[in-house]
């Protein structure tokens, strides 16, 4: 599995590690930085560039997932969710990073390094990375209203107002 990485400042050292750990599974792992450390840095252009990375892989049929952090997550999230085709998840335990796939089909999740010890963190990152999307039909039709409104501000058959 290919794995695009983004964090800041706030998560670099766990970058470190977890890049070292996934290598050591035999994932090929991208990443989109910081290289070193600024405690000014700011995390939208690193975890945009993940986001893209892996919506990139998609649409060339190259199976990849996505894992961005900081301090707490929620900014990373929100950059990777800026980008086109990303669904990115905010896990805060086993349970988050299972239902991530098996309800969202995430293709990125978020996880803030400052919450968890880090064999905590890399543990929801297996989880994530080995759950696959089942295809639950009733999943499939809300990530495929997800998309459709990404992409025309509409969801047919629903009352979505104006912005
Ligand atoms: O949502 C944003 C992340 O948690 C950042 O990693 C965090 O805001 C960085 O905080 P600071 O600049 O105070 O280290």
């Amino acid at each position: 599995m290919r794995i695009h990485i983004a964090t800041d400042h706030a998560g670099l050292e766990f970058s470190r590690t977890l890049q070292e750990h996934l290598r050591g599974l035999g994932h090929e792992v991208i990443d989109h930085g910081p290289e070193d450390y600024d405690p000014l840095d700011d995390y939208p252009a690193f975890c945009i560039n993940a986001a893209l990375g892996v919506a990139r892989d998609e649409r060339a049929g190259v199976e990849a997932l996505g894992v961005v952090f900081g301090g707490s997550g929620n900014g990373e999230q929100m950059a990777a969710n800026k980008v086109e085709g990303i669904r990115a998840a905010l896990v805060w335990n086993d349970a988050t990073a299972e239902l991530a796939r098996e309800h969202n089909s995430a293709n990125v999740i978020s996880i803030g390094a400052r919450q968890h010890p880090v064999e905590d963190a890399i543990r929801f990152i297996e989880t994530f990375i080995a759950t696959p999307f089942p295809g639950d039909e009733r999943h499939v039709r809300r990530i495929a209203q997800l998309g459709e409104y990404e992409r025309t501000g509409d969801i047919a058959g629903k009352q979505v107002d104006r912005p």
